[in-house]
């Protein structure tokens, strides 16, 4: 039953003071057995607009509901018998209460796309005044358990994430050290190519076989990893540190043995040589012979290394171009390296005994002409800012003798050259160079050892031996002998290093010297090459002919033929 109210308010108030109205929550369950009735206020949804009284409740009630769609409805009223109190007052669970992250309440619906419902149960009368409950911030399941699984992700990934960024930053480590110890390597191979300090236009090869930059294969740049150069602390204290020689400053050549990838090993100074390797290198681009002495050689390096960057102070067409010299420390082994041009063709020895062709008389006389020229200009002084002291060899050789591939020689190898100068300060071991090449008298050890001029005529004799076997090679007649050493006739292993005793008993005793074909007399050019050896080769050294006696001689014999086209100065 439901009475009208004209003046809400003031009622309202006065009789909320004389009722107590606890709100029933949970406990309602009790008031069905007092069965006490109870007046309550009564207006209808949605917005309570008109209120009456109903009478006869056993709880009052109010409710807000928020509907799915976010509109509140209102309402209070009387609740008359046990079943519907338990329905309509259960309302209350159809919510939940969770605190926020800033601690403020909220009433969550269990379930998405519920209406929120709060309803307030009471007993006394007119309890169900003043104000409707509050609906807190609803926040849905969904919300909830994006919530929820957004905090799921998080604490599955961060750990991920974690262990990723520990074990990327010690690989990341690990590869930067890596790259760091390779790095020098690296800047060392792009020297190798770029280093503008070095000149390759030092190196003018007339090879056409010489390698350019563009044809070498990858595998030839693999830099040999040399130790940091020591030659410094070498030349600190000696008298190399001036430098007017042919090579490159000395500055310079203290980083070449990084600069130079070895490629092939073109051999091994056996039979009494120097006892080292002979490799040939790139060395910006160009091909290079890299000659390694073992440390136990270091006087024959450093004297070869003093020749050619102090007494040889130009390019000369028939002598070895230097490119430098270097000393490396690698695991804890001491290299001495010696960098000069590089010819394909090899020694005069590997091109006489190797090569299946005869030479023409224009290459005959090509070949000896260039050596004599060479020794020539080893053997005289020069004087002038270019100049160079008189020189002798001591270890003239077919080996020692590189061919051109413009079929001209140089001659290589002056770790046993001597000055004048040298002469009379050291005292020269007569023991050192090639035995079969000997003079008389080295063998018989007669030569004055303070005198160059003495060694100049062991040079000539050497010489004449050198134009022997060149000469056998020379097709006359159409016939042309095979290649054989000095004195190999007498000898039991013609080609291996003969002792000092062997060659003593052959040169001084024996008297023996080269034989001359007989067929060399029908042929002007070898007959006179005869001849000239013979003088050369004279038991006696003053009876030699001096070097540029040979050489007007070689240039005669040259003119004097018209199968040789060599210009003559
Ligand atoms: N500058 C060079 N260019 C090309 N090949 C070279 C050069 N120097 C040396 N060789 C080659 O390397 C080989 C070995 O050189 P090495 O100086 O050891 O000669 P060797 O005559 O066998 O020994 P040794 O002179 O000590 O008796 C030579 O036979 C030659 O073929």
């Amino acid at each position: 039953q439901k009475t009208a109210l004209m003046d809400d308010g003031p009622l309202l108030d006065s009789r909320e003071a004389s009722e107590s109205h606890e709100p029933v929550g949970i406990n309602f369950g009790i008031n069905p057995i007092n069965q006490r009735r109870f007046k309550c206020l009564t207006c209808d949804e949605p917005d309570c607009a008109q209120t009456e009284i109903c009478d006869d409740a056993i709880t009052c009630m109010k409710s807000k509901i928020r509907d799915t769609d976010g509109k509140e409805r209102i309402s209070r009223g009387c609740v008359d018998d046990v079943d519907k109190m338990q329905f309509t007052c259960n309302k209350q669970q159809s919510s939940k209460e969770v605190k926020n992250d800033n601690g403020i309440k909220k009433h969550v619906s269990r379930s998405a796309g519920r209406a929120h419902i709060f309803v307030v149960c009471c007993q006394g009368d007119f309890c169900n005044n003043g104000s409707f409950p509050i609906l807190e911030d609803y926040v849905d399941d969904g919300e909830l358990e994006s919530d929820y699984v957004f905090k799921l992700t998080l604490a599955i990934l961060a750990p991920i994430l974690g262990v990723g960024i520990i074990v990327g930053g010690v690989l990341f480590c690990v590869i930067a050290r890596k790259t760091r110890r390779k790095r020098p390597l690296a800047s060392r191979h792009k020297r190798l190519i770029i280093d503008p300090e070095l000149e390759p236009s030092m190196l003018h090869f007339s090879s056409p076989s010489s390698v350019s930059s563009t044809t070498y294969h990858a595998h030839e740049l693999q830099a040999t990893a040399a130790g940091d150069s020591t030659l410094k602390e070498y030349l600190d204290g000696r008298s190399l540190t001036s430098g007017s020689g042919s090579g490159l400053p000395l500055l310079v050549q203290r980083t070449l043995a990084k600069q130079v990838a070895l490629v092939e090993c073109l051999g091994s100074g056996g039979n009494g040589g120097f006892g080292g390797e002979v490799w040939r290198g790139i060395w910006h681009g160009e091909n290079v012979a890299v000659k390694i002495y073992f440390s136990r050689d270091e006087a024959a390096w450093a004297r070869e290394t003093e020749v050619y960057s102090q007494l040889l102070p130009s390019r000369h067409d028939n002598i070895l171009g230097y490119v430098g010299s270097d000393m490396t420390s690698r695991a804890s082994c001491t290299q001495l390296w010696l960098v000069t041009h590089y010819h394909p063709l090899g020694s005069l020895y590997d091109h006489l005994s190797h090569s299946p062709h005869p030479l023409t008389h224009h290459q005959t006389l090509n070949i000896t002409l260039s050596i004599a020229n060479g020794l020539l200009y080893l053997h005289t002084e020069i004087h002038g800012t270019r100049g160079k002291p008189a020189m002798s060899h001591r270890n003239l050789k077919s080996k020692n003798i590189l061919v051109k591939t413009n079929g001209g020689c140089v001659i290589a190898d002056f770790a046993l050259a001597v000055t004048q100068d040298r002469l009379t300060t050291d005292r020269v071991d007569l023991k050192q160079g090639s035995k079969r090449y000997m003079s008389p008298e080295v063998l018989e050890q007669t030569i004055n050892v303070e005198c160059l001029e003495s060694f100049r005529c062991a040079d000539i004799y050497s010489l004449g031996l050198i134009l022997w076997e060149v000469c056998r090679r020379c097709i006359s007649n159409g016939v042309a002998l095979e290649y054989a050493a000095p004195y190999s006739e007498w000898l039991s292993y013609s080609n291996q290093e003969p002792s000092i005793e062997e060659m003593h008993k052959l040169v001084c005793l024996d008297q023996r010297r080269p034989p001359l074909p007989n067929r060399w007399h029908y042929d002007a050019t070898l007959s006179g090459m005869g001849k000239l050896m013979r003088e050369c080769w004279h038991n006696k050294p003053a009876a030699r002919l001096p070097i540029l006696r040979v050489k007007k001689t070689l240039i005669k014999l040259a003119a004097a033929d018209s199968r040789v086209h060599l210009p003559l100065d």
